[in-house]
């Protein structure tokens, strides 16, 4: 039997609500054997980031080489990648070893307010990772970021995507999160047509890693082998579960709960 193989491309969260730890969790919950390559390490909770540790070039290049010649990846995910030099080593790899089911989420900025991405890092990402991209997941201010104008209604969302997706994404959705609406919806655009994803929308300040979660549930759909429409409605449940049954830890933005998908289907 065929064991589905995912890659997570990103930082530690010393807190584990976010990054590499929420990755992990997600690809264990989903039924898929998680590997890592660590960009760069933080010093986190659920109030802060106090520290940022990035890792040099040669060690993320080993760390994807090392897993993709000897376990493979079906699919993988990139997070957290603060500077120019390490975009280039994971595009590198990425094409080196024919990765494909890319989900990149352009982590930019953690929920307290702390910069994940070097500023020269923001324009680099459109023209290094994102012609890589499966499916790009920003959230509203990153799409803001990378088109560079407010999107403050639907249909500019909808040609922010479709602008993503000219310039190589093959999937785009606009996460909404952060959109002011009673509901959390999704936009996804599949290089023709637009598709939304809708929850209600929970007032709870558990959200950290909401991203790095829902990223990491889409890659573990793709490592399966899942078609796109059915990956994006398994990872709005996943965070939608994780999001409805929060943990209470740590006395900030708490972590969503990764067990409570696989909790409410047993
Ligand atoms: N309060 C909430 N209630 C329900 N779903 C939410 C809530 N906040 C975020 N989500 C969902 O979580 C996922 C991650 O979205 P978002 O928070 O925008 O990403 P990020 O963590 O990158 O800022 C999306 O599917 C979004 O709709
Ligand atoms: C190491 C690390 N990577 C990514 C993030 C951002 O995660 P995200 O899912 O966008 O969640 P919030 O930080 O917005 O809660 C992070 N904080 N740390």
């Amino acid at each position: 039997m065929h064991t589905p193989r995912a890659l997570t491309i990103a930082g530690s969260d010393s807190g584990g609500g976010a990054g590499i730890q929420a990755d992990i969790k997600t690809f264990q919950e989903l039924g898929v054997f998680g590997m890592t390559a660590l960009t760069a390490v933080t010093a986190q909770n659920t109030r802060d980031v106090t520290g940022i540790y990035e890792l040099p070039e040669e060690a993320v290049a080993r760390q994807i080489d090392a897993v993709a010649e000897d376990i493979g990846v079906d699919a993988a995910k990139t997070g957290m990648i603060a500077s120019v030099s390490i975009m280039e080593v994971v595009a590198a790899k990425v094409k080196e070893h024919r990765i494909h089911g890319l989900v990149i989420d352009p982590v930019m900025i953690a929920k307290s307010g702390v910069p994940l991405l070097e500023e020269p890092a923001r324009k680099a990402l459109q023209e290094i990772l994102l012609p890589l991209a499966r499916i790009i997941t920003p959230n509203l201010h990153e799409a803001e970021a990378i088109v560079g104008r407010e999107l403050d209604t639907e249909e500019k969302r909808k040609d922010a995507a479709r602008h993503m997706a000219d310039l190589g994404a093959e999937a785009v959705i606009i996460k909404g999160g952060h959109v002011e609406d009673d509901q959390a919806t999704d936009l996804l655009f599949d290089g023709s047509r637009f598709y939304t994803f809708t929850a209600p929308r929970f007032h709870t300040p558990h959200t950290h890693g909401t991203g790095c979660t829902f990223s990491a549930a889409l890659t573990a759909s793709l490592a399966k082998g899942k078609p796109l429409l059915e990956t994006v409605e398994t990872a709005k449940q996943f965070i939608t579960e994780a999001i409805q049954h929060p943990l209470h830890i740590g006395g900030g933005h708490g972590p969503t709960n990764h067990w409570a998908y696989r909790s409410s289907r047993t």
